[in-house]
C-alpha cells in the first residue's frame, strides 16, 4: 500500500513516521513535484493540482483538518485537484472537540462575567461594579450542531446555561433546544444573547452572519465566530457593533488570513482577534483516525468522516 503525504507547514517526518508505525504494511512518502508514482491514499492540505490530478485510482483522500471548504474551493478553481469519484474524508473530532470547548468557554465566560468591559474599565483606572448577567437571561445559540457544536453545547449545558442549536436537520442533545432549517432560523435567533458559529463553510452558509441576522438577536448580543471567516460579513459586524445590535465579538477566523495589519478588527475595542487557533489538528489523534479509516476501507467497511462533495461538508 502506498500513501502520499502533503502539507505546506506540518512536520512531514512526524507524519511519515507516525503513519508507518500505525500501518507497517504501508510505504509512506512525502509528495514532491514530479512524483507520479502509484499511490492508494493521499493525506493532504492545500495540495497542488499536479499532486492528485491524474490519480483517479486513489481509494481515499484524507483532508488534514475538519473543514474541507478550502480543498473544495481549490477544486472549483482548478478542476482536477480532487479526482472525480475518489472519496474525500475529513477529520472528525480527533481532539478538536475538547479544544473547541475550551476556546468557546473562555469567551462565553469572558462575556457573561463582563470581563471585556472590566478590561476596558481597568485601562481607564475605573472602579465600577457592573450589574451581573444571569444565566436565565443569557440564552446561548450554537449554529452548526455537528461534531464540534454538540460538544460545545454539552459543556455549556453542564455549566447551567440555556442552550439552543440550529442545524440542517433536527438534533437530540440532552438539555438543548434544537431548531433546524432556514424556516426556523428566526425563531432560533430571537432572544439569543450569545451566538456561536460552528457551521461548515458551504454555498448555503457563506455570508450567513450578516447585519439582518445580527439584528434578530437579543439587543447587545455577543458573537463568537470559530468556524470560517467566509461566514461573516465583516463590514456588517462593524455596523452592528456601532449600532448597538452587538456588544462584542470574538473572532478566530477571517475572510483573509493572516488578518491584514491595517484591518479595523485589530484595534476595535469590542473585537477580540485570535489567529485561527480555536482547534488545531493533533497529529497523533488524526493519524489514529486516518489509519483506522484506511483499515476500514481495505476491509470494505464504511469509514468515518466521509464528505459529501455536493453538499460541501
Ligand atoms: N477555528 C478553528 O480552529 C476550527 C474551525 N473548524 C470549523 O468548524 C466547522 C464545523 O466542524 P464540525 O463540527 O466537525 O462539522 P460537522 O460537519 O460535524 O457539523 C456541521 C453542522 O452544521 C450543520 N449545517 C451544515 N450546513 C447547514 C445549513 N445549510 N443550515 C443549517 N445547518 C447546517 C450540520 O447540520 C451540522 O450540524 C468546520 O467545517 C470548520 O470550518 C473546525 C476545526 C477548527
Ligand atoms: O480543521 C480545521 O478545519 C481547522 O480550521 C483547523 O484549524
Amino acid at each position: 500500500m502506498n500513501i502520499l503525504f502533503y502539507h505546506p507547514t506540518f512536520n512531514s517526518q512526524t507524519w511519515v513516521t507516525g503513519l508507518t508505525q500505525r500501518l507497517p504494511e504501508a510505504q509512506v512518502r512525502v509528495w514532491q513535484p514530479g512524483d507520479h508514482a502509484p499511490a492508494d491514499y493521499a493525506l493532504v492540505w492545500q495540495p497542488p493540482r499536479e499532486m492528485l490530478a491524474d490519480r483517479s485510482g486513489l481509494k481515499g483522500i484524507f483532508a488534514l483538518g475538519a473543514g474541507v471548504d478550502a480543498i473544495l474551493a481549490q477544486e472549483q478553481q482548478a478542476p482536477g485537484t480532487l479526482p472525480a469519484g475518489v472519496p474525500l474524508l475529513r477529520l472528525e473530532d480527533t481532539g478538536m472537540g475538547q479544544q473547541m470547548q475550551e476556546y468557546v468557554l473562555a469567551y462565553v465566560l469572558r462575556f457573561f462575567r463582563r470581563m471585556d468591559e472590566y478590561q476596558l474599565q481597568q485601562q481607564q483606572k475605573q472602579w465600577q461594579p457592573l450589574k451581573p448577567y444571569r444565566q436565565e437571561s443569557f440564552p446561548i445559540g450554537i449554529m452548526g450542531a455537528g461534531v464540534l457544536g454538540q460538544q460545545v453545547a454539552q459543556v455549556l449545558v453542564a455549566l447551567g446555561f440555556t442552550v439552543r442549536c440550529w442545524s440542517r436537520s433536527p438534533k437530540q442533545i440532552e438539555g438543548v433546544e434544537s431548531f433546524h432549517g432556514r424556516d426556523n432560523l428566526p425563531a432560533f435567533l430571537h432572544g439569543t444573547r450569545l451566538l456561536i458559529n460552528l457551521l461548515p463553510n458551504t454555498p448555503e452558509t457563506a455570508g450567513i452572519l450578516d447585519l439582518a441576522l445580527m439584528k434578530q438577536l437579543a439587543p447587545q448580543a455577543y458573537l463568537i465566530n470559530a468556524a470560517r471567516g467566509a461566514h461573516l460579513k465583516e463590514g456588517d459586524l462593524l455596523t452592528a457593533l456601532d449600532q448597538g445590535h452587538l456588544a462584542a465579538a470574538a473572532l478566530d477566523v477571517f475572510a483573509d488570513e493572516p488578518l491584514a495589519r491595517m484591518h479595523p478588527f485589530w484595534s476595535h475595542p469590542r473585537v477580540t482577534v485570535t489567529p485561527h487557533i480555536a482547534a488545531v489538528t493533533l497529529p497523533a489523534q488524526a493519524m489514529d483516525q486516518i489509519a483506522a479509516n484506511i483499515r476500514a476501507i481495505e476491509q470494505g467497511k464504511t469509514p468515518a468522516g466521509m464528505v459529501d462533495r455536493d453538499r460541501g461538508y
